[in-house]
């Protein structure tokens, strides 16, 4: 992965020492290693290269691609032994390469997550929005603050675009010793399924983890619902020393023990966290947190939605769990100007509202809505709902994305999120027929063409509406067929409003 920021310096690590750290047995002599790798295009000059066998290949096919380009060093399995000795460099043969990756990437780098204020939350949706909130709390109490995402990774003041949400051990542990040779002393990240089952976060100790809540998505990857229940409770296996908990989703709170904190936008008392008095402020709301030991913490969220309400409790514990002052982190989360592509307006002066949001899973859309429809019913208006869903990903997830848009919307436009390799009239229709199970045919209509769905659904507003475009927040592009388009929601809809009568 390109861009990825690394330490200026390391010392070198030599590799004898590395097997007697890990399960892995080496062969071919020793040498001393500087950095790490997983991917051959990234290999920098004293590289350890981890040639992992994949879905797709073996990334022993590219270890002499990864010679030429410096690596001095191979990590692999026994099927990759060969073509690493062949190349000439000395080898680690580990079993499985991937479940001793995280320890090697910390030991290379120096360990840094133990010098780090590390923050992980997990769950369905809003892992991405709690890592914000719980960076502006972080800020607000004077740190210099690192934060690894779906949309940025952020070490001090270096912004990286991110392509996943977690990035592999490899780039994750050099992100972290970067951030700690620039002064970061404390780190929040999102830490996916994918990523927990692949072992991107191994090697990293966690002040606190949070669950944000548990629904349907990625079951293209994992095999069923428990198994992808069972990747995210990896969080709390003992790697967080403080566990937050969302105490009004029955599924997460499986995962409850004694010392485990919880919260409850809902207000339930028994919640170590709860939330009381929430009233509007401007585009977002305030809010009482009341916490353990009769604590009350005046706070906010620049976001609508009682599941923002949620997040912001959640960024509260998280900090709080870590040692923030609970004022100052109260301050900081209700500051926080927002997330991109998360309920974003549209700022096109006009009689209709334009939203955009990154919901696309079931419990996203079915609480993007609710929260877009109670501003609908402030401006009497209605709520225009335009969603796609992506290709080559979760399929059993389509119609239920359908019924949530088409139960929690007026008018749903059905239309092509990322295609990827598929065919996205063949994903309209799962998505459509979920709709259709779920609302009348006269509120659904479909769209082949993202552009254009978003035009028909700025044609079909009057005053007071409220049109939301639901899938991709702050993506620029638009994948189909291995390209990338570019294509920007935010801009798009902008435009066709700008465009209204
Ligand atoms: C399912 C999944 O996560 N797969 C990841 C996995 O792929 P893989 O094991 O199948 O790898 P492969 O393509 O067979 O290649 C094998 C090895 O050869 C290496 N290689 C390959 C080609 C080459 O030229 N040089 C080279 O070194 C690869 O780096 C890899 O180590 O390891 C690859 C290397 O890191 C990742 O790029 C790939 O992510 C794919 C692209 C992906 O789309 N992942 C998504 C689904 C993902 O991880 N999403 C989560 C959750 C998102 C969210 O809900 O927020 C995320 O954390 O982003
Ligand atoms: N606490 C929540 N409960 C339910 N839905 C939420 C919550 N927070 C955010 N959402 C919805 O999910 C969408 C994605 O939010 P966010 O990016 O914060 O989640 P995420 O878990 O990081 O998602 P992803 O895994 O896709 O990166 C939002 O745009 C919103 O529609
Ligand atoms: N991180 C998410 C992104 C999905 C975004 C949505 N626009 C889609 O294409 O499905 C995933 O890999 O599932
Ligand atoms: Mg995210």
């Amino acid at each position: 992965m390109s861009g990825i920021p690394r330490p200026e310096t390391v010392a070198p690590y030599r590799l004898q020492q590395l097997a007697e750290l890990l399960p892995a047995a080496l062969a071919g002599g020793d040498a001393e290693v500087t950095g790490v790798t997983h991917s051959s295009g990234s290999v920098r000059p004293g590289d350890l290269y981890a040639a992992l066998p994949g879905a797709n290949r073996h990334g022993a096919e590219f270890i002499a691609d990864a010679a030429r380009s410096g690596a001095v060093a191979v990590l692999t399995n026994p099927a990759g032994r060969d073509a690493a000795l062949a190349a000439g460099l000395p080898v680690l043969v580990a079993d499985d390469p991937r479940a001793v990756l995280g320890a090697a990437a910390a030991a290379i780098y120096g360990d840094p997550s133990r010098r780090l204020t590390m923050i992980g939350v997990t769950g369905t949706a809003g892992k991405t929005s709690t890592s914000y909130l719980v960076e502006a709390g972080l800020r607000a109490a004077g740190l210099v603050t690192g934060l690894v995402g779906t949309v940025e990774t952020r070490i001090g003041d270096l912004v990286v675009k991110s392509v996943r949400t977690t990035p592999e051990a490899t780039d994750l542990q050099a992100i972290l010793a970067a951030g700690l040779q620039r002064g970061v002393r404390a780190v929040v990240m999102e830490v996916s399924s994918h990523a927990l089952v692949m072992g991107r976060a191994d090697g990293i100790r966690f002040a606190a983890g949070g669950y944000t809540n548990f629904g349907q998505d990625h079951l293209d990857f994992h095999p069923t619902s428990e198994e992808y229940f069972a990747a995210k409770a990896r969080l709390f296996d003992g790697r967080s020393a403080v566990e937050v908990l969302n105490y009004d989703d029955p599924a997460v709170m499986r995962l409850c023990r004694d010392k485990t904190v919880t919260f409850s936008a809902a207000g339930d008392p028994s919640a170590t966290w709860r939330a009381s008095d929430i009233s509007p402020s401007a585009f977002g709301q305030r809010f009482l947190a009341h916490g353990p030991d009769g604590l009350v913490v005046e706070t906010g969220v620049a976001l609508p939605g009682l599941h923002n309400v949620a997040n912001a409790l959640l960024a509260l514990a998280l900090l709080v769990a870590v040692g923030v002052d609970p004022a100052v982190a109260g301050r900081g989360i209700a500051d926080c100007r927002g997330v991109p592509g998360r309920l974003e307006q549209v700022l096109v002066p006009g009689d209709v509202l334009g939203v955009v949001d990154y919901a696309h899973k079931p419990n996203a859309i079915v609480a993007a809505l609710a929260a877009l429809r109670e501003l609908a019913n402030a401006r009497g208006g209605r709520l225009i709902c335009v969603i796609g869903a992506g290709g080559d990903r979760d399929k059993g997830k389509r119609p239920l994305m359908g019924a949530a848009a088409a139960q929690g919307a007026d008018l749903v436009i059905i239309t092509d999120d990322n295609p990827r390799t598929e065919d996205p009239a063949i994903v309209r229709a799962a998505v459509r027929s979920g709709a259709e199970e779920a609302a009348t045919a006269s509120k659904i209509a479909e769209v082949a063409g993202r552009r254009a769905a978003i035009d028909e659904a700025v044609r079909m507003a009057v005053a007071g509406d409220v049109i939301a475009v639901l899938g991709k927040g702050n993506e620029q592009g638009q994948e189909v067929n291995g390209e990338v388009l570019p294509f920007d929601d935010r801009i798009e809809l902008a435009a066709a409003l700008e465009g209204r009568p």
